[in-house]
C-alpha cells in the first residue's frame, strides 16, 4: 500500500513558514497584500476563492477580493487590472480562471504587471522560467515540487511522465521536473497508448480533468502518483486517478481532496511574499 502524501499537512507547514515571515515584516510595518479578482458567480470558483482568502488571512496577508459581475466588459476588467498594477499597496494580483467566454484570458493575463503576477502565468514569467531565469512558477507545479522536496522524493534522473499540457499545470510541471534533472515525457489527449508510457514512469503527474483516467494498468509498482484532477462527479470531488485501485500498487500517492489543492493555495501565499519582497527590495 502506497504512502499517502498528505498535501494538507505539507501546506500547513508552508503556511506556518509564510506566517513567520509576515510576522517578522509586520514588526517593521510592512504588510503584503494579495488581491483576487473574481468575475461572475461560478460556484467552484467561489469556493476556491474563499479558500484562498481564508488562507491569506491565516498567514497574515492582507487580502482584497474584487468581485465583478459575469457580464462585465473586458475593458472594465482591464481598467481594474491597470488600477491594481499602479496601487503600491498591492503585491500580488490573481485573476481567477476561467473567465467568461466574452473575455480573452490571454489579453487579461498579459495586462497584469509581471512583478505582481502571483500565478506565474504572464508570458514574461513563463519565458523567464523556460530559459532558466527563476521567475515565479505557477502555484500547482510549484507546490508539487515543494512536496517532492519535503517528502524526500528525489526526481533527478527519474522518468517523470506528465499527463496534460495546459499552460497552468502540464507544461510548467514538465519544465520544473526537467530543471530538477528528471527525464520528462509530456503526454496529452492525442498520445497513443498512454498506459504503455505511464507504466515506464517512476513519477506520474495526472493533470487532464478526466475522472479516473489513470488506472492500475497505467502504474508501475512503487511509482509516485500525483493527482492534480479536480473533477466534480455527482457532487463528489474526484481526481484523475482511480485512487482505490492505484493506491495498493503505487509507492506514494496524493489524495483528492487533501493533496495538490491545498499545496496550490499554500504556494500562492509563498509567491505573494516573494513578489512583495522583490518589489520592495527586501530579502
Ligand atoms: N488564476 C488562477 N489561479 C489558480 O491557481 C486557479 C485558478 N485561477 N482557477 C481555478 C484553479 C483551481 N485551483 C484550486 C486551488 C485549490 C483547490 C483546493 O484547495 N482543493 C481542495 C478541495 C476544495 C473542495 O472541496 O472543493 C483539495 O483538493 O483538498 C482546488 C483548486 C486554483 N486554480
Amino acid at each position: 500500500m502506497a504512502r499517502i502524501l498528505d498535501g494538507k499537512q505539507i501546506a500547513a507547514d508552508i503556511q506556518q513558514e509564510v506566517r513567520e515571515r509576515t510576522t517578522a515584516f509586520e514588526a517593521s510595518g510592512i504588510h503584503f497584500q494579495l488581491t483576487v479578482v473574481l468575475v461572475g458567480d461560478h460556484p467552484a470558483s467561489a469556493t476556491y476563492v474563499r479558500n484562498k482568502q481564508r488562507t491569506a488571512e491565516k498567514v497574515g496577508l492582507k487580502n482584497t477580493l474584487i468581485h465583478l459581475p459575469g457580464d462585465v466588459s473586458e475593458d472594465t476588467l482591464l481598467a481594474e487590472i491597470d488600477r491594481l498594477n499602479a496601487d503600491t499597496e498591492v503585491d500580488g494580483i490573481l485573476v481567477q480562471l476561467p473567465l467568461p467566454s466574452h473575455i480573452s484570458e490571454q489579453v487579461v493575463i498579459e495586462r497584469i504587471a509581471p512583478e505582481k503576477d502571483v500565478d506565474g502565468f504572464h508570458p514574461m514569467n513563463a519565458g523567464k522560467n523556460f530559459v532558466g531565469l527563476s521567475a515565479v512558477w505557477p502555484c500547482t507545479p510549484a507546490g508539487i515540487m515543494e512536496m517532492f522536496e519535503r517528502e524526500q522524493i528525489d526526481v533527478a534522473g527519474k522518468h517523470a511522465v506528465v499527463v496534460g499540457r495546459s499552460n497552468i499545470v502540464g507544461k510548467p510541471m514538465a519544465m520544473m521536473l526537467l530543471a530538477a534533472n528528471a527525464t520528462v515525457t509530456l503526454c496529452h489527449s492525442r498520445t497513443q497508448d498512454l498506459a504503455a508510457l505511464t507504466r515506464t514512469a517512476d513519477i506520474v503527474v495526472a493533470a487532464v480533468g478526466q475522472p479516473g483516467l489513470i488506472t492500475a494498468a497505467h502504474v508501475k509498482p512503487g511509482a509516485v502518483v500525483v493527482d492534480v484532477g479536480m473533477n466534480r462527479v455527482d457532487g463528489k470531488l474526484m481526481g484523475d486517478v482511480a485512487f482505490e485501485e492505484v493506491a495498493p500498487i503505487a509507492g506514494a500517492i496524493t489524495p483528492v481532496p487533501g493533496g495538490v489543492g491545498p499545496l496550490t493555495v499554500a504556494m500562492l501565499m509563498k509567491n505573494t511574499v516573494r513578489l512583495g519582497c522583490a518589489r520592495r527590495h527586501l530579502s
